[in-house]
């Protein structure tokens, strides 16, 4: 059986009947990178502010590590990065952590080695004696990380953990994530910067409009087109007009003069052989022919897209 660290059930926050996140249902699995993905005002933030008790659910329910939300216990492993965070900035990296360490019941004899080793891990090493003022945004985020990991959580809310952050200190952060993954300790990292994830989770719940569209296992979500690039004899265009029903697509892609390559949709994989043989026997020359990976932020418009196109449906048959 899966152990689940993150239940929901119809999970729904609303703003006077409106917005929020709405009827929320999705597992997390314990020791995996979460990755809630969702345009600005989707409805991400409201959801973990909802998950961490700092709102109160309208409807539904919800459990992490086993314990009901709102509750002391659920939360008492959890460590949490806040979207927009404003630290006291009159005082030093490491009065913050003492700030923090003494919150979360870190023991005092403890203390030093467990900040020491926080600060070590978010890349602050040396700079933990300045003044917050004086940190940049990047320098900010990576405090606020260090806050969050203070207490050795075992299930981690990272809300935009990289917005602030530099291409080099993003990708110290998706190893940080990729390092607390290896320990065992789970994810959940909300973000609408799709590249940057792709690379860090293991599953994915699209939200949009406030409702979940899809959620469940990258490498199964990606599955979602069939697409191979295709590479021609130009003088083949032709045998490419007439292609067998179980082509959904085609389009063209590039033309060097004497090669043609084009971006064919199938029905399924298994297609490809099918395809090649095809074309083979009638005389075409195959050049290439390379699966084509689906990228987070196709799987992300090829839902929402889909999920629009529902719901226009839907309004329209509301309206005849
Ligand atoms: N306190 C509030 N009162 C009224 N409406 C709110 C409140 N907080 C959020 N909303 C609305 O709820 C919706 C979801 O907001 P939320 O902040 O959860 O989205 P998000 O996906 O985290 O967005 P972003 O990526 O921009 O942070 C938005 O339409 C927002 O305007």
């Amino acid at each position: 059986m899966t152990d689940y660290v993150i239940e929901t059930w119809d999970l729904t926050k609303q703003y006077n009947g409106k917005a929020g996140c709405k009827n929320i249902t999705l597992q997390v699995p314990r020791g995996s990178v979460f990755g809630f993905l969702g345009q600005n005002g989707a409805g991400k933030s409201t959801f973990v502010r909802t998950m961490l008790g700092l709102l109160h659910p309208t409807g539904g329910k919800a459990q992490m590590l086993g314990y009901p939300i709102g509750s002391v216990e659920a939360r008492k492993k959890v460590g949490y990065l806040p979207e927009l965070f404003r630290y006291p900035d009159w005082l030093t990296g490491t009065q913050l952590l003492e700030h923090h360490a003494e919150l979360v019941g870190l023991p005092r004899s403890e203390r030093k080695s467990v900040i020491s080793n926080v600060v070590a891990r978010v890349g602050m090493a040396g700079r933990e004696k300045e003044r917050i003022r004086g940190f940049s945004k990047g320098m900010q985020q990576r405090i606020g990380l260090a806050c969050a990991l203070l207490s050795d959580p075992e299930l981690i809310f990272l809300d935009e953990p990289t917005s602030a952050l530099d291409p080099i200190g993003r990708k110290e952060v998706r190893e940080l994530i990729a390092e607390l993954r290896d320990q065992g300790k789970t994810i959940f990292l909300n973000s609408h910067l799709l590249s940057e994830m792709e690379s860090v989770c293991d599953y994915v719940g699209i939200i949009h409009r406030s409702e979940l569209v899809v959620h469940g296992e990258w490498r199964k979500l990606r599955e979602v087109a069939e697409q191979v690039e295709l590479t021609v004899d130009a003088e083949n265009q032709k045998l490419l007009e007439q292609l067998p029903p179980y082509v959904l697509g085609k389009e063209f892609m590039h033309n060097d003069g004497e090669q043609q390559r084009w971006l064919i949709t199938l029905d399924q994989n298994k297609r490809v052989p099918e395809l090649l043989g095809a074309l083979i026997t009638q005389g075409a020359a195959v050049h290439e022919v390379v699966r084509k990976q689906q990228s987070l932020e196709e799987v992300f418009l090829y839902w929402v897209q889909k999920k629009e196109g529902e719901a226009h449906v839907a309004h329209h048959e509301n309206h005849v």
